[in-house]
């Protein structure tokens, strides 16, 4: 049996079951909201893993579920050297988002990356404390801001909100994902110049253990060129 794992809720949910949907394997999530069960029709061997996105890339690492719905801005977070256990089998054209840093709209001498780092110098001498960085995507901020030589600041943990952190005086930066831009504008917050950390979508991966003749079958099903080339 194929374990598919898919978002548990939302437009991801949503967005994943009409990808699968157009590809003719329907996905249902069972009539009861709150039960995390569901069907698959369209093809046999295959059974429905109603999870949260967060958790999707754990689970595949951990040969839970051998195929799996989710951003690759969680499985770069929560996965280091996420290539030696997963295969990016195909981006699936919805979920994006940029993963930024943002500082407070009226910081207009702090554009860029190397404004932030003068700052974060400056902030520490003149605070006695380093700057706070609000994010949920720790590793992926580290080595952004390392590999720019920002080095004066502290990561505060924010797993919601985090746009809401400098109003409450908790952070004075956030690095969270955006997309329309309007949570960061609605809280008076602007975007640093230049690329950024890393732009995200939806994307079904699979458990590099799973690679085999089932799962070449369903990914040819789903019109995909089953793992040659992966
Ligand atoms: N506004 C948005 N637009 C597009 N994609 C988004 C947006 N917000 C989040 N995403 C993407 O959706 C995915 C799931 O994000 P989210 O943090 O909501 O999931 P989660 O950790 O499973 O949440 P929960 O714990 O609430 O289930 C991520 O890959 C993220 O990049
Ligand atoms: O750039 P925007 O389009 O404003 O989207 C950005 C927001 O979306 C995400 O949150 P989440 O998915 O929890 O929030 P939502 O339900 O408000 O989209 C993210 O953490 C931002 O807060």
């Amino acid at each position: 049996m194929i374990r598919l794992g898919v978002p548990s809720k939302g437009r991801l949910m949503e967005q994943s079951f009409a990808w699968f949907a157009d590809r003719g394997v329907r996905l249902t999530r069972s009539a009861s909201d709150r039960e995390y069960a569901g069907t698959v029709e369209g093809v046999e061997g295959v059974a429905l893993v109603l999870l949260s996105a967060g958790e999707i890339p754990r689970e595949l690492a951990a040969g839970r579920i051998e195929l799996g719905v989710t951003g690759t801005d969680l499985v770069r977070e929560k996965l280091p050297g996420w290539r030696s256990d997963l295969i990016e089998v195909a981006p699936m054209g919805f979920g994006h988002a940029d993963l930024i840093l943002a500082v407070p709209e009226c910081w207009t001498d702090c554009r860029t990356l190397d404004d932030l780092a003068s700052i974060a110098r400056d902030f520490r001498a003149a605070h006695g404390f380093r700057l706070r960085i609000a994010t949920k995507y720790h590793r992926l901020v580290r080595a952004h801001l390392a590999a720019h030589e920002v080095a004066d600041y502290q990561l505060v943990d924010s797993q919601g909100a985090t746009e809401g952190t400098v109003a409450n005086q908790t952070a004075e930066a956030i690095a969270d994902i955006t997309s329309s831009g309007a949570t960061l504008r609605a809280n008076g917050l602007a975007v640093l110049d230049g690329p950024p950390i890393l732009q995200s979508q939806a994307t079904l991966f699979m458990a590099r253990a799973a690679t085999g003749p089932a799962t070449d079958a369903f990914l040819r099903r789903l019109g995909l060129d089953g793992t040659k080339g992966l």
